[in-house]
């Protein structure tokens, strides 16, 4: 038989043999790597997603995810369920992300990846060629290294206690104020709201003004006004979504040069530009003519862009701070908002509690005063309420690191954590992971939500008493847990800047609708067409609902 094989191979000419052997190789490669990328390693302790093909993975499903065949959350609360039974990890194989991704849905893994072996988990090439062309590549949410930690460090300034009690409260409740007059208008005509839309305006509004010092005027005080588009929202949803399958698509963002998306892309990425650029020229003419525009506060300090502006950024860098921040003040609360009132449509009860609420601490009516940055340590239901709504629909849904260096994931190898010992695990208790250079780890605070290992066999019900806690004295006050359990917020030296600001106008603007009006929903609606997400960088509700308000007595 070697003979035959011998005088086969003898007989073929220089091309036949080259193919020949290319064959024999490539079967040899699909043999190795029968349910995976090529040169992908495999570990007995983190399963594969089965269904894998040979040498190129799980394709078929990066391809359903691009053409939004599957729902990304759902098919990982799924895989997590299945194959990383019992809370543990589990990894996907295809020809994107560095050919594997390893999904890490515990607050042990979490804490290992963004604090103890930070520098080793970044931001990466992905993001920069996803989101670089519309937030920059050295906006706040896609830079790393020494670009993000400066701007980090001065944006802090403006989230400082201090800043809160001046322009960040003046802002906020000077919303509210208007705020308050379209409820009132929009009660008088019986118009039907679509809530969220409500909550993008006030927090695109909010922050504008506390961050830029400009009034954007895209909350209206009549109901009329809602009817006007607001062209920064419209074109950053799309942006969004673009964004969010550049990471799946192979070919995306060269296909875009020639294709429709593209070139609506381009539109939606101008119009956002020539947003922020409005806002950066009346500042820059406003500094030139010496007039300050309302930038500093009677107490000296600045407002984000006064700040950036004095570390000597020329225009076009002052484009991805205006928008990176911009983005991240509006869509993040307002979702939250409106998955939050989702949430009271089906559970009246805590809204009734958070009405009292408001209504014994804040009053009502004309009486009634609007809530002051002071206030939020004392409106504990209503602070509850917002906190589990965000633990289940969180606003940035998922997220992914590329693995700088190889590494091994020890989740017991590092100090346990101060505020939940329950997160210290002992060797054995999960499984070491180990990580190839360039790979990249995942995880979905959605999903960490739906899982019973991390909280507990009710983790899927709406139970804002979770985040309750009675102090000795028999009074209440927010129970805090790990930043690395409840996550939406993210943790370690890239954790929110955020998240008081956030905290603030939601149990505000919770406080100004309830203390005086009933929320009429249609629920027969609701159950028709229950809201759902969809996949985008944040959660923003498929089909937004809408409602009525009724003044109380
Ligand atoms: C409910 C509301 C909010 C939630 C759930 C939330 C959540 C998050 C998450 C998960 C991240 C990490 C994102 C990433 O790794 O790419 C983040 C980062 C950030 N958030 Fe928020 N956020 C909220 C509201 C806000 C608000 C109102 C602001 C105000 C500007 C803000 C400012 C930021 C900034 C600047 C970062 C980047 C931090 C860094 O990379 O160092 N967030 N937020």
């Amino acid at each position: 038989m070697f003979e035959a094989i011998h005088r086969a191979v003898s007989e073929l000419s220089l091309g036949g043999a080259v193919i020949l052997v290319s064959t024999a190789l490539l079967l040899v490669l699909a043999i190795i790597y029968n349910d995976r990328l090529l040169f992908v390693s495999k570990s007995k302790d983190v399963p594969m997603v089965s269904g894998g093909l040979p040498l190129v993975g799980h394709l078929k499903w990066l391809l359903d995810l691009a053409a939004r065949r599957v729902k990304f959350l759902d098919e990982m609360v799924e895989f997590q369920r299945t194959v990383g039974k019992g809370g543990r990890p589990f990894s996907i194989s295809f020809p994107a992300l560095g050919g594997k991704v390893t999904v890490i849905n515990r607050p042990e893994y979490i804490k290992w990846c963004q604090k103890t072996n930070f520098p080793n988990y970044i931001k990466g090439d992905s993001f920069r060629e996803s989101m670089g062309d519309v937030m920059g590549i050295h906006g706040i949410f896609v830079a790393d290294g020494e670009p993000w930690k400066r701007q980090r460090k001065m944006a802090s300034h403006i989230f400082s206690v201090g800043n809160f009690r001046t322009h960040v409260q003046s802002a906020i409740q000077k919303d509210l104020t208007t705020m308050k007059s379209l409820l009132n208008d929009v009660s008088q005509r019986g118009t039907q709201v679509n809530l969220a839309d409500v909550f993008f305006r006030f927090t695109l509004s909010s922050f504008s003004q506390m961050a830029f010092s400009a009034d954007i005027k895209c909350l209206p005080a009549e109901a009329a006004g809602l009817n006007e588009v607001v062209e920064f929202a419209a074109a950053f949803d799309y942006a969004q979504q673009v964004m969010e399958n550049r990471f799946f698509e192979l070919l995306g963002t060269f296909m875009e040069r020639f294709n429709e998306k593209g070139r609506n892309m381009r539109k939606a990425t101008d119009v956002l530009h020539s947003f922020c650029y409005k806002i950066i020229d009346l500042r820059l003419a406003a500094r030139r003519e010496g007039t300050v525009q309302g930038a500093v506060s009677s107490k000296g300090d600045k407002d984000l862009l006064a700040l950036f502006m004095d570390m000597g950024l020329e225009r076009d860098e002052l484009l991805p701070v205006v928008l990176n921040f911009l983005i991240a003040g509006r869509d993040t609360t307002a979702q939250s908002l409106a998955w939050l009132f989702y949430e009271f449509a089906l559970h009246p009860e805590w809204m009734e509690k958070c009405r009292q609420e408001a209504i014994d601490y804040l009053g009502k009516g004309d009486t009634a005063r609007l809530m002051g940055y002071d206030d939020l340590s004392a409106l504990t239901c209503m602070h509850a309420c917002f906190y589990e709504a965000i633990r289940l629909h969180p606003a940035v849904p998922k997220n992914v690191k590329k693995v700088v260096k190889d590494d091994v994931i020890r989740p017991y190898a590092q100090g346990g954590d101060e505020k939940d010992s329950s997160l210290t695990s002992q060797p054995g208790d999960l499984p070491d992971i180990v990580v190839k250079k360039g790979e990249s780890v995942a995880w979905s605070d959605y999903g960490m939500a739906r899982m019973p290992e991390i909280w507990g066999e009710d983790c899927l019900v709406y139970n804002p008493e979770r985040f309750i806690e009675t102090r000795p004295d028999g009074t209440k006050t927010i129970k805090t847990y790990s930043q690395y359990k409840f996550h939406a917020f993210n943790a370690g030296p890239r954790l929110c800047l955020g998240q008081t600001l956030a905290t603030y106008e939601g149990v505000a603007v919770m406080a100004v609708i309830l203390s005086d009006y009933n929320v009429l929903f249609d629920h027969e609606a609701l159950r028709r067409d229950p809201p759902t997400y969809a996949d985008s960088l944040t959660h923003p509700l498929v089909n937004p609902y809408t409602v009525r308000f009724e003044k109380r007595e």
